[in-house]
């Protein structure tokens, strides 16, 4: 079924309408994307501070009381968004299980050195 509600062979018409909606929100999720690389690059340098004043301190490098804070606020932030919750916590979790392996680093490299 074409877009004109006609079954058969797509109207040359539609196939273009259809092409140059894909473009579109092909840039605004090229858009997007980039935020999200920008936003990841931010938080990361936050948590490289965060590795390195728990290393000089001797704390440990998991917390896992916060994540689980963090997990459940993020879970009811994207129920709220419609966003999948389940998601959105494997999402996190991917990202603090890299976090994790940044700060046993600098704790292994000696927090001066990092
Ligand atoms: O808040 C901390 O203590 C951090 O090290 C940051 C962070 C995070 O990426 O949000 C990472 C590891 C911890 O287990 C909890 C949270």
């Amino acid at each position: 079924m074409s877009a004109s509600g006609h079954a058969g062979a797509p109207r040359e018409a539609d196939v273009a309408r259809a092409r140059e909606l894909l473009g579109e929100e092909r840039r605004s999720i090229d858009n997007i994307d980039a935020a999200l690389v920008h936003l990841l690059a931010e938080r990361f340098s936050h948590t490289q501070r965060v590795g390195l004043l728990k290393a000089e301190h001797g704390l440990p490098p998991a917390d896992p009381a916060r994540e689980q804070q963090q997990i459940e606020r993020l879970r009811s932030l994207a129920d709220a968004a419609g966003l999948d919750p389940t998601f959105a916590e494997a999402f996190m979790r991917f990202i603090v299980t890299e976090v994790i392996r940044h700060h046993e680093r600098i704790r292994h490299e000696g927090a001066a050195g990092a």
